[in-house]
């Protein structure tokens, strides 16, 4: 299994582009199962979970083709995709398991085929995570839905859907993008109250519209949608990853260097730009991106996560090691995921000075941190201990780096283009 290898204390100055958003992508991907004809998206970025999420498209009958190089570092891939007639409504186990945003196949299937099975995701190493909301919401359409054997069984009234209200108890990412992607094709009106905001809603709205659907209410918290009885083919551009983006502002602060991030998308950034202030960075707009370049000493934040417009959940590990060397006190709170503090362990291990209390966890900042191998069980913890690595004295060996191919792409490459000395190793 490959390892990064970093050596840290180079502070990091330059330009680094950033990709297409992963959590757009993987709910733009499902809308060719909506139509016959065929979705192009552009800007797709290069990650594990995007193949992956090509790999299960491809088992219901999607044909796709993907364009763009390797070697070219800035523009992210094309990919078309033609679901002409889908040859499975299932979704299997295997592929569910490996990138729990699958569940986002469930929805679509069902608005087209008439019934969807789809292997239940389970728990994970950031939280329970369960999927209670995106069947209460396709029950609202009329959907009846089953469950055995560790799979969803799902399936439409026999005329299909039928618009209604959705009203989620809790605010919900992927149960709001389910039942958007299901109500476009019901018969009538439905109603999604208290919708997800975060804009890759938004941005899988745009999409849908772009397609022929009637979606009114973008960026509300209620979205209305005139069902239709056929979606088209369209082609749509990804919006900038605004995680990557932070992840690599917090790179900026936590080695007192400055980064350009080409691409980045202030709009869709407000809740971690402002604490990058709060922290004592400047943050610039620029025309295409923005710029980050710590000023001394990082100041200590008190933070808590919640949906959409607030600080996202995504962002709180890279945060938690910007402050673990923060001059004074921070307090985090964690409020979407119960079990997100995984990256605590290990951040001590490298000398942070970190107290989890439920679901706060008190960050007292230290004058350094030390290399160590370590190891993250999810995405953005693994990230974090990438940006202590950057700032930490001597070397860090981050394992599992299948985490980080998940969701940052060619992450050495963007790294050691603006001055890290960072690299990917082998096992043997
Ligand atoms: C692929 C993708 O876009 N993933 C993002 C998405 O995940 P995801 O869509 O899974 O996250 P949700 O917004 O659904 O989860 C929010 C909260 O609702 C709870 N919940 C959710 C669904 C449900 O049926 N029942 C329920 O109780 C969850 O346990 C969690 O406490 O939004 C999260 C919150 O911004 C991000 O961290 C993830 O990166
Ligand atoms: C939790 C994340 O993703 P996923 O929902 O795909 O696990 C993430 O992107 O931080």
């Amino acid at each position: 299994m490959d390892k990064i290898l970093i050596r840290g204390g180079t502070p990091l100055n330059g330009r680094i582009p950033i990709s297409g958003a992963k959590n757009a992508a993987l709910t733009l991907m499902p809308c060719a199962l909506l139509t016959d004809e065929i979705l192009e998206l552009q800007n797709l970025p290069r990650l594990a979970d995007v193949d992956s999420f090509m790999h299960l498209l491809n088992q219901l009958g999607v044909s796709t083709m993907v364009k763009g190089a390797k070697t070219d570092s800035v523009a992210g891939r094309v990919m078309t995709m033609k679901a002409a007639n889908l040859v499975s409504t299932v979704a299997p186990y295997d592929m569910v398991r490996k990138m729990r945003a699958s569940i986002l196949v469930l929805g679509p299937i069902l608005a087209r085929a008439g019934e969807a099975t789809v292997s239940l995701p389970g728990g994970c190493a950031i939280g329970n995570r369960p999927i209670d909301l995106h069947l209460k919401a396709l029950q609202a359409l009329g959907a009846e839905i089953e469950l055995a054997a560790g799979y969803v069984k799902a399936t439409a009234p026999k005329g299909g859907l039928v618009g209604g209200t959705i009203s989620f108890p809790v605010v919900s990412v992927g149960a709001t993008e389910n039942a958007l992607m299901a109500a476009v094709l019901a018969k009538g009106t439905t109603v999604i109250e208290n919708a997800a905001r975060e804009p890759e809603i938004t941005d899988l709205a745009m999409c849908l519209n772009a397609m022929g659907a009637r979606i009114t209410g973008l960026r509300s918290d209620t979205l209305t949608i005139e069902g239709v009885e056929k979606l088209h083919g369209a082609t749509y551009r990804v919006m900038p990853d605004r995680i990557e983006a932070g992840s690599y502002a917090c790179a900026a602060m936590i080695t007192g260097g400055s980064l350009e991030l080409v691409g980045a998308d202030g709009d869709s950034m407000h809740a971690i730009l402002a604490g990058l202030r709060d922290a004592g960075g400047t943050v610039e707009q620029l025309g295409d991106g923005i710029r980050v370049t710590a000023n001394g000493a990082t100041k200590p934040l008190s933070l808590s996560t919640a949906p959409f417009p607030a600080f996202p959940t995504d962002m709180q590990a890279q945060f938690m090691a910007m402050l673990a060397l923060a001059d004074g006190t921070s307090l985090l709170t964690e409020t979407i995921f119960e079990n997100r503090y995984m990256h605590v362990p290990e951040l001590s291990r490298m000398g942070a000075d970190i107290e989890v209390r439920g679901r706060s966890a008190v960050v007292r900042g230290v004058d350094h941190l030390v290399g160590a191998p370590v190891m993250a069980t999810d995405l953005r913890a693994s990230m974090s201990l990438v940006l202590a690595g950057l700032a930490a004295r001597g070397e860090t060996q981050v394992n599992r780096v299948y985490h980080l191919d998940r969701g940052y792409e060619r992450l050495e490459e963007k790294l050691s283009a603006v001055g890290a000395d960072i690299e990917r190793v082998g096992d043997g």
